[in-house]
């Protein structure tokens, strides 16, 4: 007869067996854009942790209200029902869009890690293949183009543009979903419209795009293009394993947008363009405010290697001094 103490496969010694542990819960916003950034997170998480990922939807008021993200209080609406979730321990980690993220600090949260950012510009979605400058030399003061945007900073900044170049230009306030927003132009309802490039590359949809937009011309909203993964401070095993998806550069970068839209005590719906980039070692950052007819724009930059967040603030202090309070109008939160 033979042994009955064969070599079977030894359990494993080592790290834990990944079955064992419960899947980590992240939690995301139902829309296309919110499942897709989320999807490509889950993939990263569970390839830096180990762990299985999945998606638990939930629904903020954002997503269900159809009034003007100023009446509602600001894009922080789409945050702050993730953030409760996270709270109360129905999930483990959240994904947001880090220019929809109050630049208020959470108490009992930790901002785990900001990955590497995509293109950071805003993009154009235009009738007929058309770019911006055609769009618009199409057009005469009695007939303007007509480009949608329900943001205050693409509006203050598109009429500025247009100005400057002695253009007309109708902005239309629309508010929506990608599909949503893009329809308005398949429609012939409107000449155009401008979303970010960033969140078309998500969909897949950057084709769509007649021009991705120079930040000559418009300057994004402080954190566009960015991701934030978020996650209970309860819990700083899970980040420290979060924070390996973390990309130093962008998080440098956001931090000093961020600073600076703090200290303007704006929300991220004023008329607020920033955006730092690096650039051998030194952050470089750009920042506008203007009114939101575009009359007035007050556009500044500054570089240095100052920590993130004083450059931020010190940008900020001098387009106060040059009067940006008075350009904002009603602080948004
Ligand atoms: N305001 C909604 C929102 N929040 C983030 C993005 C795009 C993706 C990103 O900036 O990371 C969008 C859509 C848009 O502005 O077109």
């Amino acid at each position: 007869m033979t042994g009955q103490t064969g070599t079977g496969v030894p359990p494993s010694s080592g790290s834990l067996p990944t079955e064992e542990l419960p899947p980590l819960r992240l939690g995301t916003r139902r829309s296309a854009l919110a499942m897709a950034q989320s999807g490509m997170v889950a993939e990263a998480v569970a390839a830096a942790t180990g762990r299985r990922v999945e998606l638990v939807e939930i629904t903020t008021y954002g997503d269900t209200s159809r009034e003007a993200l100023a009446q509602i209080g600001g894009t922080g609406v789409f945050v702050s029902a993730l953030r409760d979730a996270l709270l109360a321990g129905t999930i483990d980690l959240a994904v947001h869009s880090l220019k929809d993220l109050p630049t208020a600090a959470p108490e009992g949260l930790v901002l785990a890690a900001v990955p590497l950012r995509e293109d950071p510009r805003d993009a154009l979605v235009a009738r007929d293949g058309l770019t911006l400058a055609e769009l618009l030399e199409k057009g005469d003061p009695l007939h303007p183009a007509r480009i949608g945007t329900g943001s205050p900073r693409r509006m203050a900044q598109l009429h500025a543009w247009a100005s400057a170049s002695g253009l007309a230009v109708e902005t239309v306030a629309i508010r929506g979903n990608v599909d949503t927003r893009i329809g308005y132009v398949r429609s012939g309802e409107l000449d155009g419209v401008i979303l970010a490039a960033a969140g078309l590359n998500r969909l897949g949809r950057l084709a769509e795009a007649t021009e991705v937009i120079d930040t000559d011309v418009m300057l994004p909203a402080p954190g566009q293009g960015a991701l934030a993964i978020e996650c209970s401070a309860a819990n700083p095993e899970l980040a420290a394993a979060l924070a390996v998806l973390d990309d130093a550069p962008t998080r440098a970068a956001v931090t000093a947008e961020r600073a600076l839209l703090a200290a303007l005590e704006a929300g991220c719906s004023a008329p607020v363009g920033a955006l730092a980039t690096t650039q051998a070692d030194e952050l470089a950052l750009r920042a506008v405010v203007g009114t939101v007819d575009g009359a007035t724009v007050v556009q500044m930059s500054t570089t240095g290697d100052d920590a993130p967040d004083e450059l931020g603030r010190g940008l900020a202090a001098r387009l106060l001094a040059a009067g940006a309070a008075g350009l904002m109008g009603e602080r948004a939160k």
